[in-house]
């Protein structure tokens, strides 16, 4: 039998403004997203896919439809509620990093735990610190640290609560290559050897690549999904859905 879906979407729809404003992001959106497996997110400008994230995370609230968080309905939950669901149940990772500058590595790493009043998981914490490979760094501020490393700083402090999910908003849209290479493979060994849930929104089929499933949409709905991606089924993929979709 499968084990219950990480997280799980059911006829999510999103509408922002009305009349002649009115944008329908999420459009009857329903899918289901398995614990410690990662998942790419990928689509058009303007697609929905940040908009399902943050419906997802509970940083946002769908306008119809239901989101479970390991087996919580968290769409109908209060204001106060939600965020406590939020900090203790999910992680994030932005483009931006968003470290606080004045704390250090370590610091930005517990800082989760801290707000919550919780102590490291010793082990854990060792496994996360030794799979950014910044040990050496720990005591180091932001700026004293190059792009690809504070990415890695905010995963770390991303899954330091051993979340439900860690959602990614494009993580590497800011970084080359190889720092790229850097994030991307830590996110998929947090998943391997760490048990860990990743989902993410990408541009760039070779990020998808390190997922085992990527998602496609398109106008606010899933239009595709591959499993077992290589960047260059990805680009085949994404090319077929241009023509299908346009
Ligand atoms: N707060 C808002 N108010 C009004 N419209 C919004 C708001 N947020 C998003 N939208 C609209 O909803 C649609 C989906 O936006 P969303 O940001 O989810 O797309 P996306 O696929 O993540 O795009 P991108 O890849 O450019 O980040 C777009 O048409 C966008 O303009």
């Amino acid at each position: 039998m499968n084990p219950p879906p990480a997280v799980q979407a059911t006829d999510l729809s999103k509408v922002y403004g009305s009349g002649d404003a009115k944008v329908v992001a999420l459009d009857h959106v329903t899918v289901q997203l398995p614990p410690q497996r990662f998942t790419a997110i990928m689509g058009p400008s303007g697609s929905g896919k940040s908009t399902l994230m943050h419906c997802l995370a509970g940083l946002d609230r769908p306008t119809t439809g239901t989101v479970l968080l390991g087996g919580t309905e968290t769409s109908s939950l209060s204001d106060a509620k939600l965020t406590a669901s939020r900090r203790d149940r999910v992680g994030f990772v932005f483009q931006a990093f968003n470290l606080l500058p004045t704390l250090t590595a370590w610091e930005n790493i517990v800082l989760p735990l801290d707000l919550a009043g919780r102590r490291p998981d010793q082990a854990f914490a060792d496994a996360i610190i030794d799979g950014i490979g910044l040990r050496h760094r720990l005591g180091h501020r932001p700026s004293q640290l190059s792009g690809g490393q504070q990415q890695r700083v905010a995963c770390a402090r991303a899954l330091i609560t051993q979340p439900e999910v860690v959602f990614a908003d494009e993580p590497t849209g800011a970084l080359d290559s190889r720092s790229s290479a850097d994030v991307l493979g830590f996110l998929r060994r947090s998943v391997d050897e760490l048990g860990q849930t990743v989902v993410m929104v990408t541009h760039e089929p070779t990020a998808a690549a390190y997922a085992d499933r990527v998602l496609y949409f398109a106008d606010g709905r899933v239009v595709g999904e591959l499993t077992e991606p290589t960047a260059d089924g990805v680009l085949d993929q994404m090319k077929h859905l241009e023509k299908v979709t346009a």
